[in-house]
């Protein structure tokens, strides 16, 4: 990869080790703004903890993190969303009996002051705008007033999205966004990700290769915790060690 100018999201020789097991070690990367990486590998290749470490989750035993220029690597986690920095888990993460309106407006919420919400009617009827504004970013303007629990497993998905966006980060973490879809699911989701990354830096976690290949522009290959390759989608195809790694696979490189 060419060296990036201005780089929103550096690491620098990140490792994490459990006790004496390594899960991640040496691995260096800059990141410009205003696009969609994937990260990829095998089980157990690190991806959940790199993904963990650049949330803030996890703190790195060795490298750093810088974000925006601001060195991240002992920020707490909780000053992560507040910086820039948020993440939709892959573990739905919606409150199921409120509507999708209120989770957003719930999570945008939580972002302004106790003495402004309470105060300043404005203050209560503009986080509603905003929450209907993020619903019709993920196109789920149409279920404002449902229940999450009673929306599609892609609709919760889309909705978690827009819990993520309420803290409008500049860079957003998405840990397999298309889980459990299916093929139309899955096509929706693909066209709400290139709308968002129109405006911000994605990284994200997937396993459905042909998905992440139509929609990276740079793929990260992790294996046994170490950062094998590092491209656009072409070279990614093309790099040897991938092929290998991956046709070791069940399910192997072609995995839909
Ligand atoms: N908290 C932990 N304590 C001990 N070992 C851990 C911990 N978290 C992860 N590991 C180990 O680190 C390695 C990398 O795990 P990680 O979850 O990051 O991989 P992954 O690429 O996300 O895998 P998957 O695709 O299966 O989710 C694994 O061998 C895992 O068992």
């Amino acid at each position: 990869m060419n060296p990036i100018a201005n780089p929103i999201l550096e690491v620098e020789n990140l490792g994490r080790r459990f006790g004496a097991f390594t899960a991640l070690e040496g691995v260096s990367a800059a990141f410009g703004e205003g696009r969609i990486t994937a990260i990829i590998g095998p089980n157990g290749a690190g991806k959940s903890t790199f993904f963990n470490l650049l949330s803030g989750a996890l703190k790195p035993t060795s490298g750093r993190l810088r974000f925006s220029g601001r060195d991240m690597t002992r920020v707490p986690q909780a000053r992560f969303a507040h910086l820039g920095i948020a993440r939709s888990y892959q573990i739905t993460n919606v409150f199921p009996r409120l509507t999708a309106h209120e989770n957003v407006r719930t999570a945008l919420q939580a972002r302004v002051s106790r003495y402004d919400f309470w105060s300043r009617r404005d203050a209560r009827t503009d986080l509603a705008v905003r929450a209907d504004d993020i619903l019709e970013s993920v196109g789920l303007a149409g279920r404002r007033d449902r229940p999450a629990a009673a929306l599609a497993h892609g609709e919760q998905r889309a909705l978690e999205i827009g819990i993520a966006l309420a803290a409008d980060p500049r860079l957003l973490l998405l840990d397999e966004p298309t889980a459990g879809m299916g093929p139309e699911e899955t096509k929706e989701m693909v066209a709400l990700l290139r709308r968002l990354g129109e405006s911000r830096t994605i990284l994200l976690v997937e396993h459905k290769m042909k998905m992440i290949l139509g929609l990276s522009e740079r793929i990260l290959v992790l294996h046994h915790g170490r950062l094998i390759a590092d491209g656009t989608p072409a070279e990614i195809q093309a790099d040897r060690e991938v092929r290998r790694v991956y046709l070791g696979q069940s399910g192997g490189y072609g995995h839909a």
